[in-house]
């Protein structure tokens, strides 16, 4: 079956520092689709660009130059309260590190992304609940964060990326600091994920990633530009 695409990046360049002693160019005129309900893999060494273009895609960041358009409309050069929205409807994130909120209960993290959308309090609870009892993580439902085991930690940050139900999760190098048990588990919970129709990006210098089953594209990235594509 041909893929659909959802995301189109056109000649896409980002320069951090810009006109600044400091300058770098992260990425440098790339092409790319990414396809609908698939898992694609950014790989590439450390600096090669992947976290840069991660941010691209998911409108974290915009492009230096170049264009970028979601489901065929241009979002480029939309206004940032639009875009901000746009990111909301559309992207869950999982970072490197998780960036969960220390202090706060698994659940109350998860359900921080919602609070912009007012739901109401005991439906937001019930969905919250439902990511942590399909991620197996119900139990630690009231644990402070900073008590959670790494994995615990990735499945608190999953759920939280799921909670607004985006049709895209992207996820920065999920796998780093997570033995083969833990990864294998990622790798299942991205599966079922995708079983469900979500499209998936992630980045990853971890073969035990790029070279799963489940995943439909491998992009490489060398010095901000694509080398290679499958
Ligand atoms: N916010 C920033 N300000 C300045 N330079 C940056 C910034 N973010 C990234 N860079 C630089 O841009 C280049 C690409 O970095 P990026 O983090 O995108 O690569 P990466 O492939 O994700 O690396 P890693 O695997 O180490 O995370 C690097 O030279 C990096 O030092």
């Amino acid at each position: 079956m041909t893929d659909t695409v959802l995301i189109s990046l056109k000649k896409v360049s980002k320069i951090h520092n810009e006109g600044r002693p400091n300058e770098v160019q992260a990425v440098v005129g790339i092409d790319l689709d990414i396809a609908r309900g698939k898992v694609t893999v950014l790989r590439g060494a450390s600096g090669s660009g992947k976290t840069t273009l991660l941010t691209v895609i998911g409108c974290l960041a915009r492009p230096s130059s170049g264009r970028v358009a979601l489901d065929g409309r241009d979002i480029s050069g939309m206004p940032e309260r639009f875009l901000t929205r746009i990111r909301q409807e559309t992207f869950g994130f999982v970072f490197q590190g998780f960036n969960l909120l220390r202090g706060m209960s698994a659940l109350d993290n998860i359900m921080l992304p919602a609070y912009p959308q007012a739901p109401p309090h005991r439906w937001l609870r019930r969905r919250a609940l439902d990511l942590l009892s399909m991620l197996r993580l119900e139990h630690r439902a009231d644990t402070p964060v900073e008590m959670l085991s790494g994995g615990e930690a990735q499945r608190t940050a999953i759920a939280r990326a799921l909670v607004n139900d985006p049709p895209i999760l992207i996820a920065d190098e999920p796998t780093a600091n997570l033995d083969t048990a833990l990864t294998r588990e990622f790798l299942g919970i991205a599966e079922t994920l995708k079983a469900q129709g979500k499209t998936l990006i992630l980045t990853s210098h971890d073969p035990r990633v790029f070279e799963a089953g489940m995943v439909d594209h491998v992009v490489t990235l060398r010095d901000g530009r694509v080398e290679e594509r499958r």
